[in-house]
């Protein structure tokens, strides 16, 4: 498999009031059209910066991001981010929130009609279609989250960006929507990075694990391949030898890690 995203040599110093910070160190990555690649590691490693400079939202110090062999620094609809707090704009509907983003990337391409029936379909595909008229505050954060991911896959982009897209919800509201990623990404075959602190959402999702060191100057320590056949439900993994071995070594590399810093 040729890579699709390359993750290339990258490097981030953060300077502020004289002092600088080295956050990533040589941070190399070539991820493969439709694989599922999860960033996990300690609070405050760089995770978020990372995929904020594969967004375009923040650059590198040095090295970069190349997306199909070409350098990619600004941000674009080819890579849509989902964030963690939702970031719907309260005033318009849920149907206009995503209409927005499909206006935005389709409007010189397809009709009034076409965008209409492009914006509803994305709004089936994470079951919200049923409250298309309804404004961010109506609506649950579980919801909210839903909006989110279907404004960002109307976009149609060629890579979706997740930063920690369930952290902030509930856990059964968290199964429901991972479940529905699972069936997306089986669906349209999406290149997914997700940013996640949960060990069992990174195992239960991933096709590979990328395991951060702790800052500064955080690198990749591990990368593991998660050989669980697709689809996967949650309840048969919970005995499943694979699964529970891969999530021991992830929870290990973190537990090392921790163990590093405390003692530091
Ligand atoms: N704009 C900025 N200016 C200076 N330092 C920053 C800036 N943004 C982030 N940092 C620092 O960079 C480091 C990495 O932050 P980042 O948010 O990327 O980590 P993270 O792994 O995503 O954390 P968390 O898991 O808690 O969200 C932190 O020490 C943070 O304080």
């Amino acid at each position: 498999m040729t890579s699709y995203l390359k993750l290339d040599h990258i490097d981030k110093t953060y300077s502020r009031g004289g002092t600088t910070t080295n956050v990533l160190k040589d941070v190399t990555l070539e991820i493969h059209k439709g694989e599922y690649v999860s960033i996990i590691g300690h609070s405050g490693c760089g995770k978020s910066t990372l995929l904020n400079i594969v967004a375009g939202l923040t650059d590198a110090t040095s090295g970069g991001v190349l997306l199909e062999d070409r350098e990619v620094n600004s941000p674009g609809p080819d890579r849509a981010v989902v964030f963690q707090n939702h970031s719907l704009l309260p005033w318009l509907t849920v149907y206009d929130n995503v209409r927005l983003a499909v206006d935005k990337v389709f409007s010189g391409t397809r009709t009034r009609a076409q965008r209409h029936d492009w914006t509803l379909h994305n709004l089936e595909l994470v079951q919200m279609a049923h409250a298309k008229d309804k404004r961010p505050g109506e609506v649950s954060g579980g919801m909210k989250q839903r909006v989110g991911i279907a404004r960002a896959l109307s976009m149609e982009p060629k890579v979706l960006l997740l930063d920690e897209p369930f952290g902030a919800l509930d856990a059964l509201t968290r199964a429901h929507l991972q479940d529905s990623v699972m069936q997306i990404h089986a669906t349209l075959g999406n290149t997914i990075l997700m940013i996640t602190h949960d060990v069992d959402e990174a195992v239960l999702l991933s096709d590979r694990i990328v395991m951060m060191t702790n800052g500064p100057s955080a690198r990749i320590g591990e990368v593991l391949d998660v050989h669980l056949a697709r689809p996967r439900k949650r309840l048969d993994l919970v005995t499943n030898a694979t699964y529970l071995k891969a999530r021991e070594a992830v929870l290990k590399f973190l537990h090392e890690r921790h163990r590093f810093v405390e003692a530091a």
